[in-house]
């Protein structure tokens, strides 16, 4: 009997004694995605440290993607942020980089995210609701005055419509005088998980991942510094998935994006270092931290094995992670600051490349300047004053955070090879498969709530007898009106001759299976419309119905 071996029985029969008297809290304690969690661990002599850890800035890239990962830089604090008109949004931009927001990330009205413009019938009582209303390249100049493009990278939350928005942002950069092979940022451009989890498609899938392929050769030629998509587990967590089916889904949708740029004629070595990622973060601290761990090395030997890239920035994860919108409670909102604050610490210790961290009204309407202000104060007080940042992947080498990491590497590695079974990620979301899994998995964590076997503070547990009522922002009533004649006035102050001929050009590349993409920046550039340049679309590809 080793000393250490003798140490563990010694360990157990303590144990043994001491349930009896003080007996564990549950018979079987389990993270969210349903791992068992053992009451210690210890080390693993078959894990190689080289080979499934590897030095940071290494493949498998377990400790991140960056040799000195925060110590040279901390990750990009970018807040998910707009409302209301271009103006208003334009005020919120420069107030958080005032306080220190280091990237931006634009939050578009729901008309926008499908393609209507503000003046739609489909559009009416939504203009400028959950994000910031954008018809027209004028709408898109206002949205980034007084902020230079050349200095400040921008995400746009934008799926079916990515490749207009994009458009829009490469015509405002030239009227600042900033090239397209300057500009730095992200489309989310994914809409995979539109079909799966968020509802905003348009286009059916066929003609929707061509519109991807199209903006991935074009930005390739043009915009080489651009983030091409943003594969997004995040919302796939938000509509109730575990952290292993969030990990499992968006590889399985970032397989997909692969195989159709390859189809389309792409060299892997050529796309692949811009594909980005983002995930959620949720409160089981040591679950997230590993999930993200997991991720990176799932990806990188996906890439590097199966699909022979030889560039090491193709097999690089890089992702962006938001905290988990669905885990803040409406009742006592001041909790939620203390969520978010283990959530983005999560996020950090798994090495995300930039972070938003929602605000403590956010159950309950848009944030405030206030809420927003104490969302960003949290990140930072994470940077500056924790420590955290100052070595890489402090987490690595915990025995129970690597046997977590590798518990789910494994139970992601199963839900992929059943998607490949059943034809790839495509089929699996026409068949509804991903719907029913992450349905059944909100359904049992519902149940869990209901039966108190979870308990979320302040809502089936520690209640306040009278709840507490922030004051909460409101979106301006007579927004929609101005918007609609802005727009209106654009359309009759535009050159039409020219915007029909853009419009028409559009037309013949859609069905001449020509890229799209210089034809819409052609068409934004001449100020015709979102909803114009969506339609043409809609005209040639159809709409879909849904699954
Ligand atoms: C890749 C990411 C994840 C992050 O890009 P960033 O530009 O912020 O960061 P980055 O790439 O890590 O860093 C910028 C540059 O600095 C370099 N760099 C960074 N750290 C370094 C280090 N330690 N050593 C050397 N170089 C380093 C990087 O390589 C990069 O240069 P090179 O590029 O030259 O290498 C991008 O895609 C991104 O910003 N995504 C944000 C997505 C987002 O905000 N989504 C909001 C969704 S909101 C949503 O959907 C809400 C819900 C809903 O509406 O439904």
């Amino acid at each position: 009997m080793t000393d250490n071996q003798s140490g563990n029985e010694k360990w157990k029969s303590e144990v043994d004694k001491i349930k009896q008297r003080f007996p564990e809290r549950k018979e079987r304690f389990n993270t969210s995605s349903d791992l068992t969690v053992q009451g210690l661990y210890t080390p693993d002599q078959s894990r190689s440290y080289e080979k499934d850890l590897g030095y940071p800035g290494q493949f498998p890239y377990t400790r991140g993607i960056q040799p000195t990962m925060y110590r040279s830089r901390y990750w990009t604090m970018r807040q998910y942020a707009g409302f209301g008109s271009a103006g208003e949004t334009n005020e919120r931009f420069r107030y958080l980089l005032k306080q220190g927001q280091t990237g931006l990330s634009v939050a578009f009205d729901l008309p926008t995210q499908i393609g209507y413009d503000s003046d739609d019938p489909m559009a009416e009582g939504e203009v400028g609701k959950v994000g910031v209303a954008i018809d027209t390249l004028e709408d898109m100049e206002v949205l980034f005055d007084r902020i230079p493009l050349n200095e400040v990278s921008t995400s746009m939350t934008i799926n079916a419509p990515a490749s207009i928005l994009l458009a829009m942002y490469i015509a405002v950069g030239e009227k600042q005088g900033v090239k397209p092979e300057q500009l730095t940022g992200t489309i989310q451009n994914d809409i995979l998980k539109e079909y799966i989890a968020r509802g905003t498609y348009i286009y059916p899938p066929k003609p929707s991942m061509r519109l991807i392929t199209d903006i991935f050769a074009y930005c390739q030629e043009n915009l080489p510094k651009f983030n091409t998509i943003s594969i997004s587990g995040y919302h796939i967590r938000e509509a109730g998935s575990t952290a292993v089916q969030e990990v499992a889904f968006t590889i399985a949708n970032g397989i997909a994006y692969v195989d159709a740029a390859i189809e389309a004629g792409l060299e892997v070595d050529q796309f692949a270092p811009r594909l980005a990622f983002f995930f959620n973060a949720h409160n089981q601290f040591f679950e997230e931290a590993a999930k993200f761990r997991a991720a990176r090395r799932i990806w990188a030997k996906i890439m590097k094995d199966q699909y022979q890239a030889e560039n090491p920035k193709s097999w690089k994860m890089r992702f962006h992670t938001q905290t988990g919108g669905s885990t803040l409670t409406a009742q006592q909102p001041d909790n939620n600051i203390v969520r978010v604050t283990l959530q983005a610490l999560a996020a950090v210790m798994g090495g995300t490349q930039s972070l938003h961290t929602n605000s403590r009204d956010e159950a309950l309407a848009l944030p405030t300047e206030d809420s927003a202000r104490i969302a960003l104060r949290t990140q930072q007080i994470i940077a500056q004053e924790s420590g955290v940042a100052d070595t890489v992947d402090p987490l690595g080498g915990s025995y129970y955070v690597e046997a977590l990491t590798d518990g789910i590497e494994n139970e992601v590695n199963e839900y992929l090879e059943r998607i490949k079974k059943m034809g790839g990620a495509v089929q699996a979301v026409e068949d509804g498969y991903m719907q029913r899994e992450i349905h059944q998995a909100a359904y049992d964590a519902q149940k869990r709530i209901e039966s108190n076997e979870d308990i979320v503070v302040g809502l089936n547990d520690y209640k306040l007898d009278e709840e507490i009522h922030p004051d909460l922002l409101r979106v301006d009533e007579q927004l929609e009106a101005n918007q609609v004649e802005r727009t209106q006035k654009v359309r009759k102050s535009r050159d039409q001759n020219e915007a029909d001929k853009c419009l028409k050009r559009l037309r013949q590349a859609a069905v001449e299976n020509n890229n799209v993409m210089p034809h819409i920046v052609d068409a934004v550039k001449a100020y015709a419309t979102v909803g114009e340049i969506a339609n043409v679309l809609r005209e040639e590809f159809g709409e879909y119905a849904g699954m």
